[in-house]
């Protein structure tokens, strides 16, 4: 696939939120994002980046306009197709990692392989120990979740992403819990996920360093791209 090919393309999307009064939160916005781009969106409180962030990853639904990843419309679409979409296409990092305290590394990077269903048991746990290795978290694979550094966890809810080697990885403040050198070690990451494996990397995030590294900065304000 080229690089130049669009994963994401977003079409005149229209946001409302009705509490208590009816009001648009985001009010209108279209971009492309191509394949193997590491987009940061950034923008003062409540611009409505994380609202935007939940319609791109289709968890919310009720928006105008249109979503299209990969090429597959996914406007219109039940939750259940969505789900499956998800799993199979997109990975989440969020700022707290919700990790299973109690699992093992290993066991938290294969669940969403485990939950996908498509794959034996010992090829999940082959493609986790190596996902886990792209994270430099060699030989911490069979300890608790909660017996690592906070930088630890949050590589392995980054494995936990890519388990199923998805297009698109997408963060809500990814770094917003680290400190600098975790927070690079993470940055540095993405951009060799982008660089490499041709994943689409969209990340929202108030550090301004990290949205320095990236390919390309969205800024929204009020609901609007203000600048991109
Ligand atoms: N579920 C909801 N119901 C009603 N209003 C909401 C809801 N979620 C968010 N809002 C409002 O929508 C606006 C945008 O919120 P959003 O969380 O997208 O902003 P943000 O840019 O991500 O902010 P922050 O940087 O503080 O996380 C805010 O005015 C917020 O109060």
């Amino acid at each position: 696939m080229e690089r130049n090919t669009n994963t994401l393309e977003v079409r005149n999307l229209i946001k409302y939120f009705h509490d208590p009064q009816t009001f648009q939160v985001i009010k209108g916005i279209s971009f492309d994002v191509k394949r193997g781009e590491f987009l940061s969106i950034v923008g003062k409180s409540g611009s409505g980046k994380s609202t935007l962030l939940y319609v791109l990853s289709t968890m919310d639904t009720d928006y105008e306009g249109s979503l299209r990843v990969k090429g597959n419309l996914l406007t219109g679409q039940s939750q259940n197709q969505l789900a499956t979409f998800r799993n199979e296409n997109i990975g989440f990092v969020f700022q707290f990692h919700y990790l299973l305290p109690e699992f093992s590394a290993l066991q938290n990077v294969m669940l969403p392989a485990l939950k996908l269903g498509k794959h034996p048991q010992e090829e999940i746990e082959h493609r986790a120990y190596e996902s886990l290795k792209l994270l430099d978290l060699q030989g911490q694979e069979l300890k608790k979740a909660n017996k690592l550094s906070g930088g630890q966890q949050q590589r392995v809810a980054i494995a936990r992403a890519l388990i199923n080697n998805p297009s698109v990885i997408m963060g809500d403040e990814p770094t917003g819990n680290l400190d600098s050198k975790n927070s690079q070690a993470v940055q540095e990451i993405f951009r060799n996920l982008a660089k490499e494996f041709g994943q689409t990397i969209i990340c929202v995030t108030h550090d301004n360093d990290f949205a320095a590294n990236t390919d390309r900065t969205i800024e929204m304000a009020d609901g609007l791209i203000l600048q991109d």
